[in-house]
């Protein structure tokens, strides 16, 4: 497959054991470019570790990935990544510019100082994340919403083709969420995403497949999920709700 027409992600019969003990099973996925992909599984599942895997922080105890063709190593520099918690003490003293410009560090910044094209390129990621104007601010007097906001910008400072988001919505209350999702329906107009979320409770208007991750992993199209599947993937009683008659649809527990 040449980089150019290779899905955004391609996985064949991967396995990923930690000390002997089995977290991925058998996992096969190809995710089209453009593609806005919703992670979701149990505590526990092996969401993380799959996000982990493509990004090449773990290798498979056997099978194959590829990311826009390329192995993950290869291709790090084009994946954008915000982690699951944020390691940054609140307190640290940075302003939003620094923190977005750690982003460039795969790209070769910080040893020999930040390019004018680095800043360039993380001003623009602060426009499109709606933070330009507080980038001289000290992060410690951001907001939990405005905080997120400058992970995603961190996360696309590296210019990415596919971002890797895992929970980007915890700890955001109803508006932030929604603000959120807003950001990354636009964002999804030029690039790929995959991003785990906890619950169901995920916007499915602006997500087209959904990848469940039970140590197995399937993917389906929004549409397609059933409340059957998701009884299946979470072992619980789930239910769903049908959003907008067009095949939209939220589950949630009962
Ligand atoms: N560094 C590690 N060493 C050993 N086991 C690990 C490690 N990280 C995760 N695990 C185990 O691998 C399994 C999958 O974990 P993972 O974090 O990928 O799940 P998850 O679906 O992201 O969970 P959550 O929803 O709680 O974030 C779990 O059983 C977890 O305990």
């Amino acid at each position: 497959m040449d980089e150019q027409n290779s899905p955004a992600v391609f996985v064949k019969d991967l396995w990923f054991a930690y000390n002997g003990y089995p977290a991925l099973e058998n996992v096969n996925l190809s995710i089209p470019r453009g593609d806005f992909v919703s992670v979701v599984g149990p505590n526990g599942g092996g969401k993380t570790t799959l996000l982990k895997v493509i990004l090449g922080l773990l290798r498979p105890t056997r099978g194959e990935v590829r990311v826009m063709g390329m192995t993950p190593e290869q291709a790090r520099p084009r994946i954008g990544y915000m982690p699951q918690y944020t390691q940054l003490d609140p307190l640290f003293p940075a302003t939003l510019m620094d923190v977005a410009l750690m982003g460039r560090l795969g790209r070769g910044g910080l040893f020999g100082g930040y390019s004018r094209e680095d800043k360039n390129v993380v001003s623009e990621a602060l426009k499109q994340v709606g933070l330009y104007e507080l980038r001289k601010k000290s992060f410690s007097a951001l907001s939990g919403g405005q905080r997120q906001r400058l992970l995603i910008a961190r996360a696309l400072a590296c210019e990415p083709d596919l971002l890797l988001l895992d929970e980007p919505a915890a700890n955001l209350d109803a508006v932030m969420e929604t603000d959120l999702y807003q950001l990354l329906r636009t964002l999804n107009e030029r690039l790929t995403i995959m991003m785990v979320s906890h619950d169901l409770g995920f916007v499915s208007r602006i997500i087209k497949s959904v990848i469940c991750v039970k140590r197995k992993v399937l993917m389906h199209p929004t549409t397609e999920i059933t409340g059957e599947i998701i009884n299946d993937i979470y072992g619980s009683p789930m239910r769903m709700i049908r959003h907008n008659g067009e095949g939209d649809s939220i589950c949630s527990n009962l």
